[in-house]
């Protein structure tokens, strides 16, 4: 069976999500940094390579301050992939900072590693115009829906005791301003300051913009979800990942959005009626209801622990 070797978006539009608060959130990062002493950039551990900001590489971090990589749900990438990761980040990108955390479990060796790492790299950071300040501050950046506010949460859990004070959300979008500083810590005095997420203006390639929405850095709808899903079906076959073909009610893969979603939607049951121009009343495989199953199977780990920027 032959499959797509290469992915081309189907719509001539390109993704792209930069509604005002993030232009706004942008500017007001800026303006907090010199009250900064370390950079924590959270980011999805099933897109590890892909996806992240590049301006904050340039107008954020810009190399000055202590910078932390916390490629957060690691619950959904196996522990071969984290290893294989670490070192091909520190090999291309020269990132040695780089920790994998789940927020869903506060014991996770990456949330109690964090804190000692980014004390130790503050206390020998030069700490710029902040040397006379008792307090550490540490900026939380990264795209929308990584699990920035869940973090800020998990580790006040465990190092204050205290609930959470940061929105969670399953949808993007959830932070919409930069929030005053949080206590995370008494000893050492340590402070967060939460942002809202921040796609590229635009973003660069039509297969990272795929990867974005099918991990829920973009809303669904914004992006379509017959298009997430035939992005989705399109990075399987190429993987070789046949997992979802009975799941979908198929005997076979297929690299046909269109036969996978009536397949799945048959499986499920769902249907909807059209009305026709004649007046006359049909009913369809409701396609839409079952690519949003198909994007929550991969979602939930029904297909196994993914890294959608594995190398085969
Ligand atoms: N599986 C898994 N889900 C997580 C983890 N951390 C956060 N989530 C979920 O990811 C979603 C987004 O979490 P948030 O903490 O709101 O993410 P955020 O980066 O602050 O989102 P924005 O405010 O939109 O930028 C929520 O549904 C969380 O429950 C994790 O480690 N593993």
């Amino acid at each position: 069976m032959s499959f797509r070797e290469s992915y081309k978006l189907i719509t001539k539009q390109a993704i792209r999500w930069f509604p005002g608060h993030m232009g706004k959130g942008l500017k007001q990062m800026q303006q907090k940094l010199k009250s900064v002493d370390c950079i924590l950039e959270v980011h999805d551990a099933r897109i590890p390579f892909s996806g992240r900001n590049p301006e904050f590489q340039q107008t954020i971090a810009g190399g000055v301050k202590p910078h932390i990589l916390v490629l957060n749900k690691k619950d959904l990438i196996t522990p071969k992939e984290q290893r294989y990761i670490k070192d091909a980040l520190r090999n291309r990108e020269r990132m040695d900072h780089v920790i994998f955390t789940n927020c869903k479990d506060q014991q996770c060796a990456g949330i109690r590693k964090l804190m000692p790492l980014a004390n130790e790299l503050i206390g020998n950071s030069g700490r710029y115009n902040r040397e006379g300040e008792r307090d550490y501050c540490v900026m939380i950046i990264g795209v929308p829906n990584v699990g920035k506010s869940s973090l800020i949460n998990v580790l006040r859990n465990r190092h204050l005791k205290k609930k959470a004070v940061s929105q969670v959300g399953a949808i993007a979008g959830v932070t919409r301003s930069v929030m005053e500083k949080i206590k995370i810590s008494e000893d050492p005095l340590m402070y967060m300051i939460d942002t809202p997420g921040i796609l590229e203006p635009k973003i660069s390639s039509d297969e990272m913009g795929m990867k974005l929405a099918l991990v829920g850095c973009l809303p669904d709808h914004l992006v379509g979800e017959d298009l997430i899903a035939d992005y989705l079906l399109y990075w399987l076959n190429k993987n070789k990942c046949f997992e979802y073909v009975p799941l979908v009610g198929l005997e076979q893969p297929s690299d046909n959005i269109s036969e996978v979603l009536v397949a799945c939607a048959n499986k499920l049951g769902v249907q909807r009626k059209i009305k026709r121009t004649d007046g006359q009343i049909i009913i369809m495989p409701d396609i839409l209801h079952s690519a949003r199953h198909f994007i929550k199977l991969f979602r939930t780990k029904a297909f196994g622990l993914l890294n959608l920027d594995r190398q085969n």
